[in-house]
């Protein structure tokens, strides 16, 4: 009796260094054999062994929280991609939901039906073209390292960093992206990001803090920017500026999975190019809700909820969760929690 309560204590001890391979590795009671055997105990702690990664890429994943996997989209959808985009843009096609945005340095300026005036559209879900890059086979079984089987798309995007306008608008701040999201464990969501172009420091590539996915959530607020910030381009209020930053430099095609607590942004663009990217957030379906009144959260519910207030034209209390319950989409297994 005693041996099974302790085997048990020692279970919950190495699920929780490792959530998923403790879990694994150890049935409900081991027994003391198996107790012993565990000499090592848990290897990997952020992903999951479907023969997919090999060591090194978990333990890569594991010491930094990005994964950069080489060429995984072919040029001929990336081509596909570009031209939807496109359509979008002339207002040639329109999609539900979808958010277009501007720009903050020509927001306020003359309306022109290009994607010259389209920094990034939000929430495609609901674009049969687009989203196919969300239900891609090759990204998803990546994906599943990190969720599980059962997959949620809960955000998409198609960034067309425009050429700064000289007002350094087109930086995106250092941040985390869980700010965004009201669901949890962390551990289960991953963004995948391709590069739709060669993207380098000259177009304003990825700069992430490799590591920082160990931390936990930090306060996000607008950064003190003279020539203006974009809508909803919270940085971390505080981090430590001596941390190493790694720029991904990455060919078209190339995907990086990262965490969602990485401290990343992107640098401002000095070419003439619309530098673009395509991205989707995936959860396991088997996350769950949170409320985050009282966190650090709370205000970027506030902006969030009025946004959404006013483009469906809502006036009852809504919160961020009802914003992202309506936006996830399945694209694998089972639609469990979220
Ligand atoms: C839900 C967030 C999900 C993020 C999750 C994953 C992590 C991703 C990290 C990020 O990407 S953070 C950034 C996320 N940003 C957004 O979600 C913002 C999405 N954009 C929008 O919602 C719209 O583009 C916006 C409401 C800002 C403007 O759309 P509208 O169609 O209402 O534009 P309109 O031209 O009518 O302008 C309305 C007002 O917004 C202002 N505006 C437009 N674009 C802006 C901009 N880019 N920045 C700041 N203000 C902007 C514009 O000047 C004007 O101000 P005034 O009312 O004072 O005249
Ligand atoms: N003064 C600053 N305060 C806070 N964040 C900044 C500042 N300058 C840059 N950043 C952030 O650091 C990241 C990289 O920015 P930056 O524009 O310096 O690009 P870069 O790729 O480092 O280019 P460079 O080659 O000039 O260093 C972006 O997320 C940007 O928002
Ligand atoms: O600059 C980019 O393409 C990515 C910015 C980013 O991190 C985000 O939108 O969450
Ligand atoms: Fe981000
Ligand atoms: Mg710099």
């Amino acid at each position: 009796m005693q041996e099974a309560a302790s085997a048990a204590r020692l279970g919950t001890i190495l699920r929780h260094l490792c959530p998923r391979t403790g879990a694994a590795a150890l049935t409900a009671f081991p027994t003391s054999a198996q107790i012993a055997s565990v000499k090592h105990p848990v290897e990997f702690h952020y992903t999951l062994d479907n023969n997919l990664l090999t060591p090194e890429q978990r333990h890569f994943y594991d010491e930094n929280g990005y994964l950069l996997i080489k060429n995984l989209v072919s040029g001929e959808d990336i081509e596909r991609f570009r031209n939807q985009f496109a359509k979008i843009c002339k207002k040639e096609v329109q999609v539900p939901g979808l958010i277009i945005m501007r720009d903050v340095a020509i927001a306020k300026s003359e309306f022109v039906l290009d994607q010259k005036a389209v920094t990034k559209v939000q929430d495609f879900q609901e674009d049969e073209e687009l989203f196919r890059y969300c239900t891609m086979p090759q990204i998803l079984k990546y994906v599943e390292c990190f969720t599980g089987p059962n997959i949620m798309a809960m955000h998409t995007m198609l960034i067309n960093k425009p050429p700064d306008s000289g007002k350094k608008s087109s930086r995106h701040p250092m941040h985390q992206d869980l700010h965004y999201f009201p669901f949890r464990p962390a551990d289960h969501i991953v963004c995948a990001w391709t590069a739709m172009e060669r993207i380098d420091r000259s177009n304003g590539c990825l700069v992430v803090l490799p590591g920082t996915h160990k931390g936990s959530l930090k306060q996000h607020d607008y950064p003190d920017w003279e020539g203006g910030v974009n809508k909803m381009y919270h940085g971390v209020r505080d981090y430590n500026k001596n941390l190493p930053r790694v720029h991904l430099v990455m060919e078209k095609g190339d995907t990086v999975f990262f965490h969602p607590l990485l401290i990343h942004g992107s640098g401002m663009n000095r070419t003439q190019g619309f530098r673009k990217a395509i991205s989707c957030h995936y959860a396991s379906a088997g996350c769950h809700y949170i409320d985050v009144k009282g966190t650090s959260q709370e205000n970027i519910e506030k902006e969030v909820v009025g946004i959404a207030q006013r483009k469906y034209g809502v006036s009852t209390p809504i919160t961020l969760k009802d914003t992202w319950m309506v936006r996830g989409r399945l694209v694998k297994g089972e639609r469990t929690n979220l």
